[in-house]
């Protein structure tokens, strides 16, 4: 089964704000936008993703993200994460009705084709799925197989918002780069130590992290 992942990315200037402590207001930009070029060219090297739309009202990362494959929907009605991930997704299967939908996080710089691709698969066999993120509190992909309406409950505790809404948690092992969301300057050097893209790295190395 092929799917279409539906990427959500808010303006780069209010990205990441969790990350000031380790980023000051001039590299954080810069590295929100590295995590999302390394996630979506790790989503589109993934043998089972078809096709990958970025819901983003950023000019700049709409510009480097179209270049690196993906399609570019507008963040609309303007109503938080959610609602622009349900927009999406409409927007995505107007296009083609019967597709499979995912929605992925945009910090996921260590993310491995291979791993995504297990993640997809075994998600295809449910008609809702998620995947819990590192710290098993959040979520960082949720799944709807055609014909399912995605209902996305992303946002602080989402990982039991999801498993109360009916969807499955995917409990496999070894897909930690499908896990290991960057919020923090711990969740870096957990994705550093992962191995990250190559516009993570480069963006990483131009600040100064301890312990690495
Ligand atoms: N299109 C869109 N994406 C959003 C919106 N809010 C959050 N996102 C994205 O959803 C994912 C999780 O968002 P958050 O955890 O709220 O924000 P963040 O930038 O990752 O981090 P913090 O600023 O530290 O909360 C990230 O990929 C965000 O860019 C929104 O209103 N619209
Ligand atoms: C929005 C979410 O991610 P984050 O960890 O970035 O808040 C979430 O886990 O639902």
């Amino acid at each position: 089964m092929q799917w279409t992942l539906v990427v959500p990315l808010k303006p780069l200037a209010r990205a990441k704000s969790r990350l000031a402590d380790t980023a000051d207001d001039g590299l954080r930009p810069d590295l929100a936008l590295a995590f999302a070029q390394d996630t979506v060219a790790a989503a589109l090297a993934c043998p089972a993703v078809g096709d990958v739309a970025v819901v983003t009202d950023d000019v700049r990362a709409g510009r480097e993200l179209a270049a690196l494959g993906a399609a570019i929907i507008a963040d609309e009605p303007g109503g938080g994460l959610n609602a622009a991930l349900a927009h999406a997704t409409r927007v995505v299967r107007s296009a083609r009705p019967a597709r499979a939908v995912a929605a992925l996080n945009a910090d996921l710089p260590a993310l491995r084709p291979i791993e995504l691709s297990r993640v997809l698969d075994t998600a295809a066999e449910f008609p809702r799925a998620f995947i819990p993120d590192a710290a098993a509190v959040g979520t960082t992909l949720l799944a709807a197989a055609p014909g399912r309406e995605l209902r996305p409950a992303f946002g602080t505790d989402s990982r039991a918002r999801h498993r109360a809404s009916g969807a499955v948690e995917l409990s496999l092992t070894s897909v930690d780069s499908v896990r290991q969301d960057v919020d923090t300057g711990d969740d870096l050097r957990s994705a550093l130590a992962l191995g990250v893209g190559p516009h993570t790295a480069a963006a990483a190395a131009r600040l100064l992290i301890p312990g690495q």
